[in-house]
């Protein structure tokens, strides 16, 4: 039988959500709501949405599940919204939010009622942002936090896997407090030191003003996520305050370690620093990688002709490989760098990266 799923919210997540249930459940049928009108237009157009929900209250009275992916205040808002309502006692309240414990607390209102509240956050997502960077493979091997709000909401986790089947993500469960610790480690932090960067390089430009324009890959790998949209962090940050105020303690203590280490200038005490930093780096579980952040990514270091790129993707059209993604690591702005390319899977990786050694000079790697 058809079950109805309402979206709300049909931004990078929650667009990305919809076309990997589509996947896995093609009989779930998808009713969206946005804030925004062109929003819903375009999510029609782009099939990711079955149908708009032109009587909000009425279709959530009638929807089997409930998926919130609004940034995180306006998912608490509208918690409160469908907490008035009268839902259907069997119905599955979860949503995507990056932080889990503040919107948990205002799930009361739902729990109250004996409704099924599982928090959810799929770790995976982009600095873009809005329907149109939406992808089915957003989720494919990534972390799947949820957060049952209590014992009966955790007894239906399986159910709600089964709708988000087709996310290809790992499931992981935690209480919603343990997962904003973590998280606030794992990405809230290191968003909070990407925008720090930015600002302390933006300073010190105005006393050389040349500096910016020396930053190659190394700053721009660990800055990529300062261009992330601020009105989503500025609600992370606001939402998980009092981990972050210790995370932020902990960092400047951090720092305090790294400036002494640079002022000693012990070469030994130097080399373990960034040796351990490596093992631990290159011992982060693979699975944990993303289809769109490497895990089945190639890197062809290609030269700088025109028609270059063209040259790439004609070889792999002529093998019939198909590409989730594609781009150019950027080096330096005015040379050609590396050109990334995804894969939907790690085989098709292998044999692009075959066929096209076989067809130019190009060198090939592989992110491991
Ligand atoms: N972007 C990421 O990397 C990422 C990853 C995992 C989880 N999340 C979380 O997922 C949620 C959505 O993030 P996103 O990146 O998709 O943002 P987004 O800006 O791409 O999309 C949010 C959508 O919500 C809509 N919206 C805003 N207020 C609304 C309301 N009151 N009712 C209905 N719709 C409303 C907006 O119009 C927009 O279409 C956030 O809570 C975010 O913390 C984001
Ligand atoms: O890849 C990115 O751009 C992200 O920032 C994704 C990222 C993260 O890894 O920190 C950001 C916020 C989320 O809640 C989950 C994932």
């Amino acid at each position: 039988m058809t079950k109805r799923l309402l979206l709300i919210g049909i931004g990078l997540i929650g667009g990305s959500l919809a076309l990997a249930v589509k996947r896995g459940a093609p009989d779930v049928r998808i009713i969206g709501h946005d804030a925004h009108l062109a929003t819903l237009a375009e999510a029609l157009r782009l099939g990711v949405i079955d149908e708009v929900a032109t009587d909000f209250d009425a279709q959530a009275s009638q929807a089997d599940v409930i998926v919130l992916a609004a940034p995180v205040r306006q998912t608490k808002a509208m918690i409160q919204h469908l907490a008035q309502l009268p839902l259907q006692q069997t119905v599955i309240i979860t949503d995507t939010s990056s932080t889990k414990a503040t919107v948990e607390q205002t799930a009361a209102v739902l729990t109250a009622q004996d409704y099924t509240f599982i928090g959810g956050h799929p770790m995976a997502g982009s600095h873009k942002s809005g329907v149109q960077a939406a992808k089915a493979i957003l989720f494919e091997n990534a972390l799947y936090m949820l957060t049952p709000a209590n014992d009966r909401a955790a007894a239906r986790i399986p159910e709600l896997q089964h709708y988000l089947e087709g996310t290809k993500a790992h499931f992981l469960i935690s209480s919603a407090q343990q997962h904003d610790q973590m998280v606030g480690m794992i990405s809230h932090l290191p968003h909070l030191i990407a925008a720090g960067l930015i600002q302390q390089t933006a300073k010190y430009t105005k006393r050389l003003p040349q500096t910016i324009q020396l930053a190659a890959g190394g700053f721009r790998d660990v800055t990529r996520i300062a261009a992330s949209n601020p009105k989503m962090w500025t609600d992370i940050i606001l939402e998980n305050r009092d981990n972050l105020v210790e995370l932020l303690a902990m960092w400047q203590n951090e720092v305090a370690l790294i400036q002494a280490l640079v002022a000693n200038g012990n070469e030994e005490a130097i080399h373990a620093f960034f040796a351990e930093a490596k093992t631990y780096r290159e011992e982060l579980p693979n699975k944990q990688r993303h289809a769109l952040h490497g895990y089945s990514d190639l890197l062809i270091d290609i030269p700088d002709y025109p028609g270059v790129i063209s040259e790439v993707t004609s070889v792999l059209a002529a093998a019939h490989i198909s590409l989730t993604n594609i781009r150019v690591v950027e080096t330096r702005e005015d040379i050609m760098g590396i050109l990334q390319i995804s894969f939907q899977s790690t085989q098709e990786r292998q044999r692009a990266k075959q066929v096209i050694e076989q067809a130019t000079s190009f060198e090939c790697s592989v992110l491991e």
